[in-house]
């Protein structure tokens, strides 16, 4: 059989069932280019409704860069090749397949399968972080690719060099699902128009829930894979509710990624005569005013529109699980919200969403509803090429269902240190493993699974409960690096996967802390059923006792909260640094934490958390203003350690002079810095509560200005903060107080 012929069997399949078709050529890779030719000319698709994704260029249809391929992520291609021979990474292949249209094809151009785990391209080379070279990272990841194309429905594999077919890709004909079209509720409060743009019933369903948006104290979460049409009912939704009146504002990581809802806004609008401008460099549609309010769509980034400008009716959030938690809660003082998030997020959006922020919109004031949208729009429901990249990808990764880990507990789970080879050999212990990443992370993409199978410098240990993973570590050996890579480090060049050497020597100026060897925990989850068990601390115990005689020390960097600061805390870690930058995915202040495990590493741990209290205070007062000021108190306990606050005797008359007496903060703020300091690194010494230590913190560390603090902390006024403060020091006073401090006390209190 020749390639065209081929390609025109797989297109007319494609076609009948409105589903795609994979076409593998695999060999040389002049040979494949030339048989992707073939293969579009068999399958007679039109050279504008193609992209090729390759690092080569002069293609006589659109060519993009593997770099770019997140530029087709949301549009639609009749076909889509993808040249796997350079620059090939697991996330290309995500972001490209979704953009296949049903009746397309997508082509992938590769090495000959039998050979493709062997070859090493710049995304293997990534994974060759020092000190470990090309040759220590494995090819387990093509290995489990090349399987799954070998066995997957709806994928045909030609060998281009002999020109031999090994499979034609044929699929089973998909069930008869029945009548999925949209159809218009009995009820409904959104113009009939609006029913009758939607494409699936889901989508109309979910247009019904959107509803709700009309009255304050709603909220609505759409969930949705890729190409379920999410955004187009927001923007239904949007129009919906202008042409009502309502001022609606529409936000996401970038407008880009909200063009879709106000095409479709734009487009009811003008079905339903209600369009009364539209500005697009301001991102703003305004619709006919009716009972004398205009409604309106516009554009806001995140972080204008968790300030709620000119306050909006409603807020609707695209790709939500893409934006930082601490944005997304602004959003619960809308009078009414609808977040649209990404389940299985080809670019890593992961479960972010539900994983974090639901709790929170559960206990807000808000009514929730949910609307799920299963049915996709660019192609049928049981498209094989989309079940073959879930499968490939693990995109449909998820841990073990409660009742199969509910029982667990610190006595029954057994230990295990799994092995690459272990997980690519079983497929459910891998599926489990990930899936619970993947559930507990804000950002893991398809790259991390080929790095979990394939980089030399990651380790996995899980604690198995009957054979199933109730909470697993991912482990990266950092350090153990020659002079010179520390060097080069301590000059400012950037060595891959060391990022605790890397923070402690090129920002914290220590060329010696690359020496020791340290294994960070990259990431833990305990499964969601079985957490607050002890389980996550009996992983920790059990990985510190494992790595006891062969690493310095183990480490941590994660975006501070103040419930993870006290789990690293109670497991023996300290703080060495809060980074001055907000993370960009989590929103929070990454900390990072050290616990030794021989000498060298108790010295790296000491010396750090010594210069972190002496540095902390100045950096709260100017980068970390704005910092959280639990998370203040927290990072300073789990510094650990004791702080002398050494105030002279003049420092300590002010001090008790503004506690026990008539005298004032402001004559000596240093002094009250330090005192803060001491206390907020041994607080069991001479216990306060919670809100004074955090005036200590937003006042006398942070050095804000009286009215916002008194307002924050809710004292009734500015005279009652002041008060508050004084009161506060009087216990510092009593345990720090020096022989001289004492006798000062004795004038106001005898
Ligand atoms: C590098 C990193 O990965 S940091 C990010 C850590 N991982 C995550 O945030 C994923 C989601 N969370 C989880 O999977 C778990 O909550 C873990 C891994 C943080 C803790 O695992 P667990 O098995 O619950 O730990 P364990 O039972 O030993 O300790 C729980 C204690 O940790 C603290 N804690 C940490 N995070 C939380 C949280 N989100 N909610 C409640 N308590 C928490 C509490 O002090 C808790 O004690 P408590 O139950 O008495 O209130
Ligand atoms: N009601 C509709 N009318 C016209 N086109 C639609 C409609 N719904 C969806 N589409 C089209 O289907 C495609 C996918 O829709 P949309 O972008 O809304 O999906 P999504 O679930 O947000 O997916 P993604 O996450 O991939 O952006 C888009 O090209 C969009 O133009």
């Amino acid at each position: 059989m020749d390639i065209a012929a081929l390609a025109a069997d797989a297109r007319a399949a494609a076609t009948r069932a409105n589903h795609r078709r994979l076409v593998v050529l695999a060999g040389d890779r002049d040979a494949c280019v030339d048989a992707a030719f073939d293969v579009l000319c068999g399958a007679d698709v039109p050279d504008e409704e193609t992209t090729i994704v390759s690092s080569r260029e002069g293609f006589r249809f659109e060519r993009l860069h593997p770099k770019q391929a997140g530029e087709l992520l949301g549009s639609t291609r009749t076909a889509v090749v993808c040249d796997a021979h350079e620059e090939f990474s697991p996330n290309v292949v995500g972001r490209l397949v979704g953009a296949v249209d049903g009746g397309g094809l997508f082509v992938l151009l590769a090495p000959p399968l039998d050979e493709w785990p062997a070859r090493v391209g710049s995304f293997e080379k990534s994974l060759a972080v020092p000190p470990f070279s090309v040759s220590d990272v494995t090819g387990r990841f093509r290995e489990r690719l090349v399987s799954t194309l070998r066995d997957h429905p709806g994928v045909a594999i030609a060998n281009v060099d002999d020109g031999v077919v090994e499979r034609d890709g044929s699929a089973p004909s998909p069930p008869d699902v029945g009548d999925r079209s949209p159809s218009v509720p009995r009820e409904h409060s959104f113009p009939r128009l609006a029913y009758e743009s939607c494409l699936t019933g889901d989508q109309s369903r979910a247009l019904r829930a959107l509803e709700r948006l009309s009255h304050p104290g709603e909220a609505v979460v759409a969930e949705a894979d890729r190409g379920r049409g999410k955004s187009a009912a927001a923007g239904l939704a949007a129009a919906s509710l202008a042409a009502a009146g309502r001022d609606v504002v529409v936000t996401a990581p970038s407008y880009r990624s909200a063009e879709e809802v106000f095409v479709r806004a734009e487009t009811l609008l003008s079905d339903l005569d209600a369009l009364a401008g539209h500005d697009a460099e301001a991102h703003l549609l305004r619709a006919t005013p009716t009972n004398a309010e205009s409604g309106r769509v516009r554009f806001a980034d995140p972080p204008t529109a968790a300030t709620l400008p000119d306050d909006p009716d409603v807020v609707l959030v695209d790709e939500a699980a893409a934006l930082p938690v601490r944005l997304l809660s602004s959003f619960l003082d809308a009078p009414a919200a609808g977040f649209f998030t990404t389940v299985h997020g080809y670019e890593g959006a992961g479960r972010g969403f539900s994983v974090r922020f639901r709790d929170t919109l559960d206990a807000s004031d808000f009514t929730v509803t949910d609307a799920q949208l299963d049915e996709p729009i660019r192609y049928a429901r049981g498209d094989p090429v989309e079940s073959w990249a879930f499968r490939a990808l693990l995109l449909d990764a998820r841990p073990p269902v409660d009742p199969l880990v509910e029982d667990a507990t610190p006595d029954t789970v057994e230990y295990r240190a799994v092995s690459p080879s272990e997980l690519l050999a079983d497929d459910h212990l891998l599926s489990e493993a990930f899936g619970l990443l993947v559930f507990a992370h804000y950002r893991t993409e398809p790259n991390d699974l080929a790095r979990l199978l394939d980089a030399p410098n990651l380790e996995l240990r899980a604690l198995l409960h009957e054979g199933h993973v109730a909470s697993v570590a991912l482990l990266a050996r950092e350090g153990g690096l020659n002079a010179e890579t520390r060097r080069s480090m301590y000059d400012g060049a950037r060595v891959r996967g060391n990022m605790l050497p890397d923070v402690f020597t090129s920002q914290l100026r220590d060329e010696e802390a690359g020496v020791p060897v340290g294994y960070r925990v990259m990431r833990i989850a305990t499964h969601h059923a079985v957490r607050s068990r002890g389980l996550g601390s009996r992983l920790l115990a059990e990985v510190r006792r494992e790595f006891d005689d062969s690493a310095d020390y183990l480490g941590v960097g994660y975006g501070a909260t103040p419930e993870l600061l006290s789990f690293w805390e109670a497991n023996g870690y300290s703080t060495v640094h809060l980074s001055t930058t907000r993370n960009a995915t989590s929103g929070e202040y990454s900390a990072l934490m050290l616990r030794p495990l021989s000498a060298a590493g108790a010295a790296l741990r000491d010396r750090h958390a010594e210069w972190f209290l002496d540095r902390i205070s100045a950096v709260l007062s100017d980068p970390l203003r704005d910092l959280d000021p639990d998370v203040a108190r927290a990072a300073i306990r789990a510094c650990g350690g004791a702080r002398d606050p050494s105030l002279s005797d003049r420092e300590w008359r002010v001090v008790v002079g503004a506690s026990y007496g008539p005298g004032i903060y402001s004559a000596a703020p240093e002094a009250f810095r330090r005192l803060a300091l001491a206390h907020l690194v041994s607080p069991d010494r001479a216990p306060l509560d919670a809100r004074a230590e955090r005036l200590l913190v937003r006042k006398v560390l942070q050095g804000r200005p009286w009215t916002p603090v008194s307002e924050e902390l809710g004292y009734v006024s500015e005279g009652q903060c002041m008060r508050a403060l004084g009161d506060a020091y009087k216990p510092l006073v009593d345990e720090y107080g020096t022989e001289s401090a004492r006798e000062e006390r004795a004038r106001y209190t005898e």
